[in-house]
């Protein structure tokens, strides 16, 4: 079955076959056609151009797309959406002065959701998280990395991999799950590390393994979490079961962590909101995407990654939302992208490009998602008529989203 779209106003983010991702100063550019047309065939891409070569398809469903512009669906590496309850107490905390870490470190933060998530049955946490799959799905996005690390427990995170799986199943958005064992170390394991580090490796692992639940593997690399050594360990244990890394790190303090991040082929690394020029020179030639959390900046008031230094260094960069319960309950990527463009100084162009195929080499999924390209997925945003795709960014926290297609199918 094919569908023909015609007259769209532009259509972005178009690409050839067999590009991964975008780097340097390559990011400022974002192939587009203005009015274009668009056939999808059995749920993929198979023609776009413009309206002058408009194929005339008799058997096809024709959609108009006046005014609309067309762009490939967000894609979101990095979230937690999978957790139980909330942490708005600590928000307010914060907004009385209370700084993130004093939160942790009085049991709070990570420790908490954990405590609720313990708590809580398989069930519930299904019905909880699928609410804000379905959310941030109508928001635009296509795809989504799912990090467990709220469990801290072999029961525990084993069920918050369970749901991710049944999430998987149920919807039709591409997931990935990341195994966070190494997300905090519980109150008893305080004085205990390399007892918890050996829980993670020998008893989780193993049986995350065995049941197939987990695509990465992650650790909050940083002072007071996960040091560089633990981090080394928890990579490596990962890798014998054929878990690449994506790894948080550089959120707080830069403590050499991405070139340990680099050395053990991390897909991806995360958060950098402190990054040093020894940090950029370690990602130069790496096959590693740095990815910037800027709504978690926003949310929790730290710096935003240095995306210019970063992208005049010649690296490529990706746009995720973060979406937990801690320091990002968002999982809006418009919002990202927009932050990005007014916190950031990334061109409208730059931020899509990291919000889409940078997104999608970050997870792992560029070959079928993160750009209009012939084979890969009909996974689509259409906006509202609009003057421009600037007009995203721009006018931000208004809602220009018209519809998404996931996989063919109208959302
Ligand atoms: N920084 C580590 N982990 C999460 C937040 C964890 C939390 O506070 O619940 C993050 O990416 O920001
Ligand atoms: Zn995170």
């Amino acid at each position: 079955m094919q569908t023909l779209f015609i007259n769209i106003k532009e259509l972005l983010q178009i690409r050839e076959t067999g590009i991964d991702k975008i780097s340097g100063s390559d990011m400022a550019i974002l192939p587009k056609i203005d009015n274009a047309y668009l056939v999808i065939e059995n749920n993929i891409i198979s023609d776009f151009g413009p309206m002058k070569n408009c194929p005339k398809l008799s058997d096809a469903t024709i959609i108009d797309a006046t005014g609309q512009v067309v762009l490939p669906t967000w894609v979101d590496s990095h979230t937690h959406i999978v957790y139980s309850g909330n942490r708005i107490q600590e928000f307010v905390d914060r907004i009385n002065g209370l700084s993130y870490e004093e939160i942790a470190n009085r049991g709070g933060g990570i420790l908490n959701s954990a405590k609720k998530l313990n708590e809580t049955l398989e069930d519930e946490i299904y019905e909880q998280s699928k609410i804000r799959l379905e959310e941030v799905m109508q928001q635009g996005t296509g795809a989504v990395e799912i990090k467990s690390g709220y469990g801290l427990t072999i029961e525990g995170e084993l069920k918050m991999l369970r749901v991710i799986k049944r999430l998987k199943e149920n919807y039709p958005i591409a997931i990935k799950a990341t195994f966070l064992g190494a997300h905090a170390f519980p109150m008893e394991y305080k004085e205990n590390h390399a007892a918890y580090i050996d829980l993670i490796i020998n008893e989780m692992l193993p049986k995350i393994a065995s049941e197939n639940l987990a695509d990465y593997i992650d650790a909050f690399l940083e002072t007071g979490y996960f040091s560089v050594e633990e981090t080394i360990k928890i990579m490596e244990a990962g890798r014998k079961y054929g878990l690449e890394p994506k790894i948080h790190v550089n959120q707080f303090t830069a403590i050499d962590g991405i070139k340990a991040c680099v050395e053990n082929g991390a897909l991806s690394v995360d958060h950098l909101e402190i990054v040093t020029d020894e940090d950029i020179e370690v990602l130069k030639n790496s096959k590693t995407m740095p990815v910037a959390l800027p709504s978690c900046s926003y949310f929790i008031s730290i710096p935003y990654t240095p995306a210019r230094k970063m992208m005049n260094a010649g690296l490529p960069l990706a746009l995720a939302t973060d979406y937990n319960p801690g320091t990002t309950p968002s999982g809006n990527m418009n919002f990202v992208v927009a932050t990005a463009c007014i916190k950031m100084k990334m061109t409208p162009e730059e931020a899509i490009n990291a919000a889409t195929i940078n997104g999608a080499y970050a997870m792992g999924i560029s070959k079928t998602h993160g750009s209009i390209t012939k084979g890969k997925k009909a996974n689509l945003i259409f906006t509202k008529p609009i003057m421009s795709f600037y007009q995203l960014p721009y006018a931000f926290g208004t809602n220009l989203i018209g519809k998404v297609m996931i996989e063919g199918q109208f959302i």
